[in-house]
């Protein structure tokens, strides 16, 4: 699974996402098919591995089998003013759920207020609307905070990992009525079962590059005993559809999955990107389309960077496997 079947690509942001505006990345072929390998680059070659593990299940082993034919999905909106917030949601192919980011540096309540009001607007009163922090306020701060957005939003269905560490989220439960989510307390954490432990959350987000693959996810769903919404790690649609495929394989899917982020994309490396259409995204796996991974090809020194640094994760992953 080496060279010449290792191919990068790069693919810019339509708007700035965690301080992103392009995502690029590896695909990777195997007896199963084509597979996306793409960790962050704030993600070192241990944290990695588990990204490797994910190519690697979706290139030689594939994915189990379905158990639904479509995944409701919400829409994404990034920290954008109020009028690209709610053309983003009218724009969205049918999303009855948005996910609004929320705690962007920068920016203050005002701005968090309009956006959650447009989104309200956009949706309709039957819509549901979630906020994802990303650990960025504390205990204190999110009790205020989300009682503001609440009721900017006309009732939030649950906010995303509001604030950093386990005992934090658990803090802050006790405190407000808004259900809670984890996520980088699942996805970046040495032990993803403390949140569980804790009664930390409400509901926990899974990310399969992460956590290392549809089958590891599905195992930790089972074990963790909370619901699960399925996300993306920004994802072109190769990868996208390993989401999809553990969205599908969920024996209970109560809310919609964040894997509609291949709006988020200016291009893609599929004809037909997995894109939402009356708010649910199709179960199927995609192929890569030549000309157009040939559009998003990297110049050579982001390429040379890609193959130091999937020999170096594939590296740690062979010695975690050992460990
Ligand atoms: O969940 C979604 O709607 C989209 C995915 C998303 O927000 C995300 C994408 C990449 C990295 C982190 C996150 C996040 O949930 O914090
Ligand atoms: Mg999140």
């Amino acid at each position: 699974m080496l060279a010449p079947d290792v191919v990068v690509w790069s693919l810019p942001m339509r708007t700035r996402f965690r301080g992103l505006t392009s995502r690029d990345g590896v695909l990777v072929r195997g007896d199963a098919g084509w597979a996306e390998f793409s960790p962050f680059w704030d993600y070192d070659d241990e944290e990695s591995a588990g990204w490797w593990r994910a190519a690697h299940e979706a290139a030689e082993l594939g994915w189990p089998a379905p158990v639904r034919d479509r995944v409701p999905v919400n829409v994404t909106v990034p920290a954008v003013d109020a009028a690209t917030a709610h053309r983003i949601v009218t724009g969205s192919g049918g999303c009855r759920t948005a996910k609004v980011k929320v705690a962007e540096r920068g920016q203050d309540v005002s701005d968090e207020i309009a956006r959650l009001e447009a989104v309200r607007d956009a949706i309709g009163p039957g819509g549901a609307i979630r906020v994802d922090a990303n650990a960025g306020w504390d205990v204190d701060e999110a009790v205020a905070r989300l009682a503001v957005l609440d009721r900017a939003a006309g009732g939030l269905e649950y906010a995303e990992q509001p604030v950093p560490g386990v005992a934090d989220l658990a803090a802050l439960r006790r405190r407000t009525h808004v259900p809670i989510a984890a996520d980088e307390s699942i996805r970046r954490a040495a032990d993803p079962y403390a949140v569980a432990r804790a009664h930390a959350a409400d509901v926990v987000v899974l990310k399969v590059q992460p956590l290392g693959g549809v089958r590891a996810c599905l195992d930790l769903a089972e074990r963790i005993g909370l619901p699960v919404v399925v996300s993306s790690a920004l994802e072109s649609s190769v990868g996208l559809a390993a989401g999809v495929a553990l969205a599908a394989a969920l024996p209970e899917l109560p809310y919609a999955c964040g894997l509609a982020t291949a709006q988020l994309l200016t291009a893609d490396l599929v004809a037909q990107p997995l894109l939402p259409v009356d708010g649910a995204l199709p179960v199927r796996r995609t192929q890569p389309d030549p000309a157009l991974v040939a559009a998003a090809s990297a110049d050579e020194a982001l390429t040379a960077r890609w193959r130091t640094r999937t020999a170096a994760v594939r590296a740690a992953a062979a010695r975690a496997d050992r460990a």
